[in-house]
């Protein structure tokens, strides 16, 4: 079964026309990167479709010179948000996440927003992660659910895991990484399983049992189509979410509202 994620996009729609009529003037959004290829392209593309809905100010800046452009934008007081595309090509992406304004860290990559998720306070936390969040909470009930994180990504796997542990939601985490011993043991005794590696079709059957609710996080462009972790026959035994269509396109509409709350924010942290 192919989870609906469009009642997730209808409340984050709500959010953001709250945070609208609180405004009352459009927020500016710039997204920066020095490698505009493959699945940057994608969500720079999908964010620029999904800013013009939402009415935000949106710009692409292409560079080469990172640190110089964040620097310039972390001082520019008609910019609200700033987003750096990942994997970055020319520095490591640490050297943006210590320098980027927190205040305009709409991603929630600084140490200071990935500290305030620590604390069990998701103002600004990875878009992806919130959203495969998100749609878990309207699936179902997550209290003492057992969760197979597989990945440990710095934007999903551990700001996501993080999240599911926090109180209120209860779950018990496992993050799997490439060299876990026994995955498929382990993903096969989760409740929940969430693919977040960037290989396509790698999960299958063998991973997981009937009934299982699985998230698919995999952004892979083959052949130019868009194509997740998950292979297809797992539509047919679980609930999953689709690609497109699943976490790709709530992570944009959360993207938005947090250009909002920075905006109504106005740069203090
Ligand atoms: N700092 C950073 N954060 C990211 O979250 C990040 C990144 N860098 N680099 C690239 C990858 C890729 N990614 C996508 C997210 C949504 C869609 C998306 O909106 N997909 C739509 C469809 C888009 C289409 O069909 O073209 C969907 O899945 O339904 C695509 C790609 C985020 N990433």
């Amino acid at each position: 079964m192919k989870i609906d994620v469009l009642p997730v996009i209808e409340k984050i729609k709500k959010e953001i026309k709250e945070h609208r009529e609180k405004l009352n003037r459009k927020p500016k959004l710039i997204s920066i990167t020095d490698d505009y290829t493959g699945a940057t392209k994608a969500y720079l593309k999908s964010q620029k479709r999904i800013a013009k809905e939402y009415d935000v100010d949106f710009e692409i800046i292409e560079t080469e010179n990172l640190i110089e452009t964040i620097k310039k934008y972390n001082e520019d007081k008609n910019v609200d948000g700033i987003f750096v595309a990942r994997p970055t090509k020319t520095i490591k992406f640490i050297e943006v996440a210590k320098i980027l304004n927190p205040a305009k860290d709409v991603e929630g990559v600084t140490p200071y927003n990935m500290g305030m998720n620590f604390y069990g306070v998701e103002e600004f936390v990875p878009c992806t992660a919130e959203s495969a969040v998100k749609i878990l909470e309207q699936t179902e009930e997550l209290k003492s659910k057992k969760v197979a994180v597989i990945g440990r990504s710095i934007t999903v796997g551990k700001p996501l895991a993080i999240m599911l542990e926090n109180y209120g939601r209860d779950c018990t985490v496992n993050i799997l990484n490439s060299k876990t011993k026994n995955m498929q043991e382990i993903t096969k005794n989760s409740d929940i399983v969430i693919v977040a590696i960037g290989k396509a079709n790698y999960v299958n059957m063998d991973f997981l049992k009937e009934g299982t609710t699985v998230i698919d996080v995999g952004i892979n462009v083959v052949d130019g189509k868009l194509t997740g972790d998950v292979s297809k026959e797992v539509e047919k035994y679980c609930s999953v979410t689709p690609v497109p269509g699943g976490v790709g396109s709530v992570t944009s509409a959360i993207l938005m509202r947090n250009v909002f709350r920075a905006a109504i924010k106005g740069g203090k942290i």
